[in-house]
């Protein structure tokens, strides 16, 4: 029986921070063990994957790897996966080949029954260029998604966001306007922007919006042409760490107790009290 339990509102999550290489279905078959591993072991409810866990993080590797969702591969196998071990699967993101020959950066969402519940494409892409940092630009080869994503399980409405996204406040502030009581990101920070603002950021949307905010990042490989930064965590809605990985490759269990959303939005009832006679408003979703 995995663990949930409707009457105390506790649900077990497994982060996967997995190893990435260049070996497409070496990455695949690596994920699906560990998928099957924190099942025997821990029986979550849902667990999530890295950002593009099947492929190379970089514009050059986007189009080869990419493929159709539900019909590839990855999709395939992340369905059968779920089934199988009768869990939710966020399955990180993977490079999909949308119409008109557009690439996506688009994590699928698998139910306990192998069913695509709903698919995510990032809304924002990661162009930057800090000096004697990191540069990248997502956008010379992938297109922006254009949708919301909202998942339910258990009476618990879950937001969907992909990395970059969640430095866009507005996004979750979206996702907490609709009734998210957490927001998952898969996510692939690095060692220029990682120290900086991966907790902050973290904290900031679990603050800001009074919900679970869950990241999961590929283990940090020294050795790769972008060097992710790791630490995949889960901050709860006072925006305190309740568990977090270090940089390798490492299986987190967390469970998550939503009673705590409720307790903090009275407590401290934000919410009430802005002054959107003031300022603008966040349109909602
Ligand atoms: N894959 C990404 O979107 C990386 C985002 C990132 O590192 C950041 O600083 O933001």
């Amino acid at each position: 029986m995995n663990k949930m339990s409707k009457a105390c509102n506790i649900m077990r999550l497994a982060l996967l921070q997995l190893k990435g290489s260049k070996d497409k279905l070496a990455n695949l078959e690596n994920a699906c063990k560990k998928i099957q591993e924190a099942v025997e072991k821990h029986q979550p409810r849902l667990i999530t994957l890295p950002e593009c866990f099947n492929s190379p993080y970089g514009t050059k590797y986007f189009r080869e790897y990419a493929e159709c969702i539900p019909s590839g591969t990855t999709s395939q196998r992340l369905s059968q996966l779920a089934k199988e071990c009768n869990v939710y699967i966020v399955g990180g993101s993977i490079p999909e080949f949308g119409e008109n020959d557009k690439i996506y950066n688009t994590c699928t969402i698998w139910s306990p029954e192998g069913k695509l519940i709903a698919k995510h494409r990032k809304m924002h892409l990661f162009d930057i260029d800090v000096k004697g940092g990191m540069r990248f630009k997502e956008s010379e080869t992938l297109t922006a998604g254009n949708e919301f994503t909202i998942i339910e399980i258990d009476d618990h409405k879950i937001g969907i966001g992909i990395c970059y996204d969640i430095r866009f406040e507005e996004m979750a502030r979206v996702y907490r306007n609709a009734g998210c009581e957490m927001i998952i990101y898969p996510a692939a920070f690095n060692m220029t922007t990682g120290p900086l603002h991966w907790e902050l950021l973290q904290r900031s949307r679990a603050n800001d919006n009074q919900l679970y905010v869950v990241t999961t990042s590929p283990a940090r490989d020294e050795t790769a042409e972008y060097v992710a930064y790791g630490h995949s965590m889960v901050v709860n809605p006072w925006a305190k760490i309740i568990q977090s990985a270090k940089e390798g490759e490492e299986t987190v269990i967390a469970d998550v107790d939503f009673s705590m959303v409720e307790q903090a939005r009275q407590q401290i009832p934000i919410s009430y009290q802005r002054r959107l006679d003031l300022y603008e408003t966040v349109k909602k979703c």
